[in-house]
């Protein structure tokens, strides 16, 4: 582990230099990693590790994502099965359904978890919430979990590209004493950039948390808050889009992501930097009890219960589409389809 300062707090995290993947490779040398689900997380992980030279199988139902598995190279029969025979090939169960859909598939996952087997999660939604889910896994094997901090569709796409996504790591339950080694080898081989520990626990109460906050609940309040106050002034949607978002995704966050907050406030006019200094403490002031009411809420289970509830009802899909859809026939995300057509590179 390497000792990292983050912000004055001394962390352990594990970097690919001390943890090549000749290691990871080395480790699960004899394992058959089946990765149960094709959703978004599924096609990610899998692939990063088949192309890092693990041996990777996929267990998915028939069906449109059964065909996009094909179409991404997996051979069916060979690399490809359904799930129920995915579980018996697999010695690392990756179970990567949604985690509603993981309540309903645990007995038959449990049924193919012979000792020896490991099982491997992204989140510690099933395990954490277990009165809820069910999910308790026999004593006779590993549990653990890496989380990709991040989608499925960026894990892929970073690794394309040569970059990765940063994950947490969690052992759960130890049978074999390699628990945590295997879980690392994992994180290695999905392709993490660097890897820090964590527990089940922590994982899911900070995971709901943050969705439901800054990286995609409470940004999509604030644009539509801000938005909505400059169309009420007589804005153009043109205008309103730019200073809200399109400025923000093109040209600021990734001065953000380079350098930090203040090299992306020096970046800016003087101007600017007044204003930003002076307004981003009532910003804070004013969200803070949000997210704290928000905190408490995942903290009582009480964002578990409404999760499992709602994503477990047969028309879920259905539904999920209509509130999406909301979002995007709304004017700010029309207005935003309108202001993408233009940019330079896709005319
Ligand atoms: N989406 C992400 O990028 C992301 C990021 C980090 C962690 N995670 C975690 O990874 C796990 C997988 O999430 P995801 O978003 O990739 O899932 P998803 O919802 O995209 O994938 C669902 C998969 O489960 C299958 N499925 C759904 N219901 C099923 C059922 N009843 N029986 C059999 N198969 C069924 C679907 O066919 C699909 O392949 C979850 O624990 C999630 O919290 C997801
Ligand atoms: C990609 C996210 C938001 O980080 C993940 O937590 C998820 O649930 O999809
Ligand atoms: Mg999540
Ligand atoms: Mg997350």
């Amino acid at each position: 582990m390497a000792t990292i300062n983050f912000g004055g707090v001394e962390e352990q995290v594990v970097t690919r230099e001390e943890f090549p993947l000749e290691k990871a490779r080395e480790v699960l040398a004899n394992e058959t990693i089946a990765v149960i689900g094709y959703g978004v997380q599924g096609p990610g992980q899998s692939l990063n590790m088949r192309d890092n030279g693990f041996n990777v199988i996929v267990g998915q139902r028939k069906g449109k994502t059964y065909d996009k598995a094909v179409a991404d190279g997996w051979v069916p029969g060979e690399t490809l099965f359904e799930i129920g025979e995915a579980l018996e090939k697999g010695t690392i169960i990756c179970f990567l359904l949604s985690d509603a859909a993981q309540i309903e598939l645990w007995p038959t996952v449990k049924a193919a978890l012979v000792p020896g087997k490991s099982l491997y999660f992204s989140h510690g939604f099933g395990i954490t919430y277990k009165e809820k889910t069910g999910i308790v896994p026999p004593a006779d094997v590993d549990v653990f979990l890496v989380a990709p901090k991040g989608s499925g569709t960026s894990l892929r796409r970073l690794f394309v590209e040569g970059k990765g996504l940063n994950s947490s790591f969690a052992v759960y339950q130890d049978a074999s004493g390699n628990a945590r080694t295997k879980a690392i080898a994992m994180g290695i081989g999905v392709g993490s950039g660097y890897l820090f520990e964590t527990d089940f626990y922590k994982e899911v109460t900070s995971d709901l948390t943050g969705e439901r906050g800054t990286l995609m609940g409470a940004i999509q309040g604030i644009f539509a808050a801000q938005y909505d106050v400059l169309r009420a002034n007589g804005h153009s949607p043109s205008e309103a889009f730019n200073e809200t978002v399109e400025e923000l995704t093109q040209s600021l966050m990734p001065l953000v992501a380079e350098n930090g907050m203040d090299w992306m406030y020096a970046n800016c006019s003087t101007t600017a930097q007044r204003g930003a200094l002076d307004w981003w403490k009532p910003f804070r002031d004013a969200s803070k009890p949000v997210f704290e009411q928000l905190y408490n809420s995942v903290k009582s289970q009480e964002q578990a219960e409404i999760s499992i509830t709602r994503n477990s009802q047969p028309d879920y899909r259905e539904k999920l589409e209509v509130e999406l859809a909301e979002l995007r026939e709304s004017e700010m995300w029309q207005a935003g389809k309108a202001v993408r057509s233009l940019r330079p590179e896709r005319s």
